[in-house]
Formats: C-alpha cells, sequence, structure tokens
C-alpha cells in the first residue's frame, strides 16, 4: 500500500462529481493508476480492479486468504446509508489497488485527527486484494424503504435436516468478502470498511479463513480441505462457457439493479477431524466418493475424469456409494444445479476437550440459490455421508449487486 494521498478530493459526493465530468473521465475517486488498461483487464502485478461489470472476487482467481464479514445496519436514514455505500465503494477501490483507505495516509493527514487509515497495510502490496459486497434480505424490511426492490431469488434459507446454527454466527444486512493472498491485507480491509462504518453498521460476525477450497480458474492447482481430501476438482471456473450463465443474474431474472449481479451463499461448517483423523481411509474415501491422494472418482479415470454412477462392483455394489457426497451434490442428481466454490478452511483455537474448531466456511455464488444452493443443500442434508463428521453452526444469504464504476457507487441501482 502506497501513501499518495490526494488532497483536495473528499471522499463523500466524489460519485456525483465523477458522473458530472468534474472529476476526469476514469480517475473517479482518485485512483487513475489502477484504471490503465492493463491493470483493468487483467489483475497484472496483483491488482483486480473494483471498478467492473461484475464485482471481482467471484470469478477472479481465488486467492489464498478469506477476511468474511456480516454487518448488522443501525439506526440510520436511506440517505445515510446510501452514504456508506459510497464511502465504502471510495475505500474499496483505493485498497484494492494498493492505496490507502481514505485521503490521506496512516501517518500524514491532520495531525489532531484519527488517521485515515490504519496503517497496518502500508509498504504491502495488495496481494491480489478483491473486496465483494453484499446485501442481506433484512435490508429490504420496512426501514428504508427498499421493500419494493429485495429479489424473490434472495429468500430467507429453509431449515435444513441437522442444521445446529448458532443465533450470533447467522444473517446480517449487509455482507463483505475480502480475499487477498496476504492475510495482513484482508484483514485490513475489513477492519477499515469496519472503521469506516462506525455509527452506520457494526460487525455481526465475521470469519478468518485460509487455504482456498476451491479453484475458480484453471491455471490453479485443486486445493485441499481439512479432510485431506481435494477440494473443487470439478467447480465452475472462469473458462467454462457456461459460467456466466450459471452465476450472473440475467436480464428480467429479477430487478434491473440486480442485473450482472450474483447470490452468494455461506455456511460456517464444523468439521469433527478428530474423529474423522479416527476413521478409516476405506470409509473416507467412501464417504466423499473420490481417492484421497489424487481426487479421482472412485468409478475410475483420474482427477478429471466425470465420475460414473453407473459403475458397480462387488456383489453389485455401486464404486461411488449411493451417500457419497459426490455422488448428492453432483448436477446429474440435481437437475443439472451447478455453483460456484469459493470457500475457505477455518481453525478458530480448540474446545475444552482438546478438539480444535476447524472447519470449512463454505462460499458459492449462483444466479439463483432456489434453483441451485437449496436443492442441493437439501440433498446433502438428507443422505449425505459426510453428516456423521460435519455441522452447520452459521448461514448467510446475500444479493451480490453488479460492478461499480467510477460514478456509480456500489448497490447504486438500488436508490434509483
Ligand atoms: C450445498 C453445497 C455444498 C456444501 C455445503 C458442501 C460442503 C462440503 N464439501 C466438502 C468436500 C468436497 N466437496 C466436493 C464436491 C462438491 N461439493 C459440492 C457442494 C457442497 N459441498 C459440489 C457441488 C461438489 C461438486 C460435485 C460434482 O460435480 O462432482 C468434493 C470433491 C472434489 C470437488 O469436486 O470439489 C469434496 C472433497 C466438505 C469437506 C464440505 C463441508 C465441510
Ligand atoms: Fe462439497
Amino acid at each position: 500500500m502506497t501513501d499518495d494521498a490526494k488532497p483536495g478530493l473528499s471522499r463523500r459526493g466524489l460519485f456525483g462529481l465523477a458522473g458530472a465530468g468534474v472529476v476526469g473521465a476514469g480517475i473517479g475517486f482518485g485512483v487513475d493508476r489502477v484504471l490503465t488498461p492493463e491493470a483493468s483487464t487483467s489483475g497484472a502485478a496483483g491488482v483486480y480492479p473494483f471498478f467492473g461489470e461484475n464485482q471481482a472476487g467471484i470469478v477472479t482467481p481465488a486467492q489464498d486468504r478469506l477476511h468474511f464479514a456480516s454487518f448488522d445496519v443501525s439506526d440510520i436514514s436511506r440517505n445515510e446509508l446510501q452514504e456508506l455505500l459510497e464511502d465504502w465503494s471510495y475505500a474499496a477501490n483505493r485498497m484494492t489497488s494498493g492505496l490507502g483507505a481514505g485521503e490521506f495516509g496512516p501517518a500524514d493527514g491532520p495531525y489532531d485527527s484519527p488517521p485515515d487509515d490504519t496503517g497496518e497495510a502500508l509498504d504491502l502490496p495488495p496481494a491480489g486484494l478483491t473486496i465483494t459486497f453484499g446485501f442481506g434480505p433484512g435490508l429490504f424490511d420496512e426501514r428504508f424503504g427498499l421493500g419494493g426492490k429485495r429479489p424473490e431469488a434472495l429468500i430467507d434459507l429453509p431449515h435444513f435436516p441437522g442444521d445446529a446454527l448458532i443465533d450470533g454466527l447467522v444473517g446480517g444486512d449487509l455482507c463483505i468478502q475480502a480475499c487477498s493472498d496476504d492475510p495482513q491485507i484482508a484483514v485490513h480491509a475489513i477492519r477499515n470498511l469496519s472503521r469506516i462504518a462506525f455509527g452506520r453498521a457494526k460487525l455481526r460476525w465475521s470469519q478468518l479463513g485460509f487455504g482456498r477450497t476451491s479453484s475458480t480458474t484453471r491455471a490453479q492447482v485443486t486445493p485441499r480441505n481439512l479432510f485431506g481430501f481435494k477440494d473443487g476438482t470439478a467447480n465452475l471456473r472462469a473458462e467454462d462457457t457456461n459460467v456466466g450463465k450459471e452465476i450472473w443474474a440475467q436480464n428480467g431474472d429479477g430487478p434491473a439493479w440486480m442485473t450482472g449481479g450474483s447470490y452468494l451463499v455461506s455456511r460456517k461448517i464444523r468439521m469433527t477431524i478428530e474423529t474423522w483423523d479416527r476413521t478409516s481411509l476405506r470409509e473416507q474415501e467412501r464417504v466423499i466418493g473420490r481417492n484421497k491422494g489424487e481426487g479421482a472418482p472412485l468409478s475410475g479415470g483420474t482427477e478429471f475424469t466425470e465420475p460414473d454412477f453407473a459403475v458397480t462392483g462387488r456383489a453389485d455394489a455401486p464404486l461411488i456409494d449411493e451417500t457419497a457426497h459426490v455422488r448428492l451434490a453432483h448436477p446429474e442428481t440435481n437437475s443439472g444445479a451447478t455453483m460456484l466454490r469459493r470457500g475457505y478452511n477455518f481453525v478458530d483455537g480448540n474446545d475444552d476437550l482438546g478438539r480444535l474448531n476447524a472447519g470449512l466456511f463454505f462460499i458459492c455464488f449462483q444466479r439463483d440459490p432456489r434453483t441451485q444452493f437449496v436443492p442441493v443443500q437439501l440433498s446433502l442434508a438428507r443422505n449425505d455421508a459426510m453428516n456423521e463428521y460435519v455441522r452447520h453452526v452459521g448461514s448467510g444469504i446475500f444479493a451480490v449487486p453488479p460492478g461499480a464504476t467510477s460514478d456509480r457507487p456500489i448497490g447504486a441501482g438500488l436508490f434509483g
């Protein structure tokens, strides 16, 4: 992060100025440095532009670290909510470009005021930082006059069999997903956005994640989750021809303000890894439906071979068990439903019995959770052999609006 403040430009109202042509085209927020053609299309030098048709942090390559935060909006007006989203967009655009969160750097600006940036990212590159904003169902209640703007796809998630949700880990009016290859950068982003929101929105719950459990481009090696299995082999990826149709809300899908957006579902899933670690390799592979070494389906082939659920072995038993995770999650079992998974491992310390509070912070993006996440999760919740080793303790659903531009902050379409 560099400290090249742009005195003279105030954070609030910049969008208006840019829209009116007062700030030069492409310079909104004073971050001309990143709005070069290379940086805005290629993610060169670890920069994924904040501005764009769709938000970054979805189909852009999954980074190694996550800080996810859910917020409750305080007792503020509709205008103040709009200003918060402007201020967040301004800061997010700067931080993803490698700049400080505010006009002034952490070590300059008015000496008698708190600095505009907290400072821990000074001298660090953005390391692929993406900041992705989402709106929870609560934002569309009576407080801000947004009831008529709620997309039908932004459902209240149903109760799934076996759910053990903890109140404090569920829901939220707003969410921010910050991903980077440097944990300090992801934390810096959430910390500064929370600071900026002071008095307007308050953290409800948050989650740190390490070790991506998905690949979102073919160039990435498939990582492993805390069960030790490759995770993300059959994920939707940027190169897939159908990816856009599966994850972006299309014209006519719902309210126009969501076109080019997506729906994020998060599930905090505890994994009882101590029990798993005492389980035979045969049982572990039966539960997943793939082998542990290569990640190949138990029906045969190599990692990227499509599973064949019809193949049987001894005593005519299917090689991929009827209750195996990959069978129950596969599009073939779910009327073709797919999703883009973008989750992370977590370890939140340990309990009194000396067991790690470990698991997978599952995140997925899709065009419509009613036909994608929900039926797949229902099928898993009912029959997945993995249920013996996992427990869903947190949950969230958020409408992720299309990307911001230099004259339209995130969610601008909501207030039109
Ligand atoms: C509702 C969606 C899903 C939840 C929740 C979920 C939890 C979960 N998954 C693993 C480990 C693996 N999942 C794998 C594949 C896979 N999982 C889902 C969906 C959910 N998983 C899908 C759609 C798929 C792809 C199915 C397919 O098309 O074949 C795999 C296999 C490798 C891979 O393809 O990624 C593993 C391993 C854990 C540990 C977990 C909760 C803790
Ligand atoms: Fe899975």
